[in-house]
């Protein structure tokens, strides 16, 4: 599990947010949303221990797998490499890598469907390559938290398709305690059973998808007219989407 309980933070004299409470068991996955600068990255590094509370409190397990946004390029690692980086709170300090943690991390690429990438130099790979990269590192780690900030915002949307498909199925394995940020309502349609909205004016609120990702909300969520719209599938089935309609867009 990973929550906050009456938790605050504040820059100086700006409260970024004030008495926050939620909690993400094991087993489910949650969305978070909000404007540019309402603190999405904030409260994930508060979540995770970077960022001091000045209230409240976190509750998270000494170890969680973190997917930062846009990873760094760690030059001439191999994709292995950046992968067995995971293990790192197993090592301590001063540890080498052991057969074991190799193994580790080979299972982790595997399950990112990227195996076939093990032996490429990360500060080689495309922005997708990479994100999957990523993601195997935080798998690595063994966490049953995994917390991904904007894990989709450099990619194209065929790789965001790939991500979010990934993210789903690790939702679905039901083994894992999943939060994600994104500027796209969709994301959170594809991969999360909750959603906390993160509002303009400050207060949060958060529920189900089925109940925060709604017209009403992520109007006064980004001050955009939303509608939903159905698209087909791959297989011709039907399938709902919310889109904002931009000034510009054309009049049905
Ligand atoms: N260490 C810090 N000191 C002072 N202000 C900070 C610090 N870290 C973040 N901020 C400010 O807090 C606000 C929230 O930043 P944060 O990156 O959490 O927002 P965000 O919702 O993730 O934004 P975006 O959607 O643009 O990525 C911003 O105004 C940022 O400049």
């Amino acid at each position: 599990m990973i929550g906050l309980d009456k938790a605050s933070v504040a820059f100086g004299s700006r409260t970024l947010f004030k008495d926050i409470s939620f909690s993400v068991p094991v087993g489910r996955s949650m969305a978070i949303l909000g404007p540019n600068g309402r603190g999405k990255t904030t409260l994930l590094r508060a979540l995770l221990g970077f960022q001091p509370l000045a209230s409240g409190k976190r509750h998270a397990p000494k170890v969680a797998g973190y997917v930062p946004q846009h990873g760094a390029s760690q030059a001439r690692l191999s994709d292995l490499d950046v992968v067995v980086m995971g293990r790192a709170v197993q090592l301590g300090l001063f540890g080498q890598p052991s057969a074991a943690d190799r193994e580790a991390a080979e299972a982790a690429l595997v399950q990112v469907g990227a195996c076939s990438l093990a032996n490429l130099r990360y500060d080689r790979m495309s922005g997708g390559q990479r994100q999957m990269v990523l993601i195997a590192r935080a798998l690595a780690t063994g966490s049953p938290v995994l917390v991904f900030d904007e894990p989709t915002s450099a990619l194209d949307l065929g790789n965001q398709a790939k991500t979010l498909e990934l993210l789903d199925t690790l939702r679905l394995r039901r083994h894992f305690a999943i939060i994600f940020t994104t500027h796209d309502p969709n994301h959170a349609l594809a991969a999360a059973d909750d959603v906390l909205l993160m509002m303009p004016g400050g207060g949060e609120i958060h529920g189900p998808v089925s109940q925060m990702i709604a017209p009403d909300k992520l109007s006064e969520l980004y001050g955009v007219p939303m509608r939903w719209v159905e698209v087909n599938g791959p297989t011709g089935e039907t399938r709902r989407a919310i889109l904002p309609a931009f000034s510009g867009t054309e009049a049905a």
